[in-house]
């Protein structure tokens, strides 16, 4: 398999494939939100799309990165998302980097979201797949925040059926500067436990598709089969 890894400003064209990784936080948050029961995770453009989402749907939970904020429900934050009960609701979510990334890539013929949680199934989706070539777009820090590009490495070795050893990957990404930040307090809208729930390697057995429904960009789990074609599309 032959992998990129770019970072959004280096886009320039509509990728085949598109592995999306924010490991700190929206692709670990995002992972959070399916496994308390979210049907879709609507991608918005802007915290003003978000909330307009948010006001014709009074049903649906709109999150954003950054403190509590008037109008949304929730931040982006696995450890505060966990104790959520999302029961087949939409959530809208809007952050930094990885939404802003997804979107970026809205024209490719595959968009998968990713982060630690869900590697190896989406490593094994890819695995399935007869592509040529998969973009892996490291979403923090204009392509050099060291947590997602250690993610995206790790998942292009897997996908390209090696036998890798996650830890020293884990590591870097324990060490990247979001890692410390989020530690340290700098950023807002945190859980004592984000760190520690973004370093848990496989913690959920589906992957996560992006695809454009309605002009909208929406996330669904999409549970991978452990032999054989996955048949996304
Ligand atoms: O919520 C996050 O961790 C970041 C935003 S910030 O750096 O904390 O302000 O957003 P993400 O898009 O999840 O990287
Ligand atoms: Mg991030």
């Amino acid at each position: 398999m032959d992998a990129r890894f770019l970072g959004i400003p280096e886009l320039a064209e509509a990728p085949s494939v598109a592995v999306v990784v924010d490991v700190m936080r929206a692709f670990t948050v995002a992972a959070w939100a399916f496994a308390q029961g979210a049907e879709r995770i609507v991608l918005a453009e802007s915290p003003d799309e978000a909330l307009a989402l948010k006001a014709r749907h009074p049903e649906w939970v709109a999150l954003k990165d950054g403190p509590p904020a008037p109008g949304f429900d929730a931040v982006n934050s696995p450890g505060l998302l966990r104790s959520f009960d999302l029961g087949g609701r939409t959530v809208v979510q809007k952050t930094t980097a990885g939404t802003v990334g997804a979107l970026a890539v809205k024209e490719a013929s595959l968009v998968l979201c990713a982060s630690f949680v869900v590697a190896e199934a989406t490593a094994r989706l890819l695995r399935s797949r007869d592509r040529d070539g998969v973009t892996f777009v490291v979403t923090g820090e204009d392509g050099r925040a060291d947590e997602d590009l250690a993610c995206a490495q790790y998942i292009a070795l897997r996908a390209a059926g090696a036998g890798t050893d996650a830890a020293d990957f884990l590591r870097r990404a324990g060490a990247s500067r979001a890692a410390h930040e989020l530690a340290e307090g700098v950023r807002q809208g945190v859980h004592p436990d984000d760190v520690a729930l973004c370093l848990e390697l496989d913690r959920f057995p589906f992957a996560m598709v992006a695809t454009p429904e309605d002009s909208l960009m929406v996330l669904r789990p999409y549970a991978v089969p452990s032999s054989t074609d996955a048949g996304v599309r």
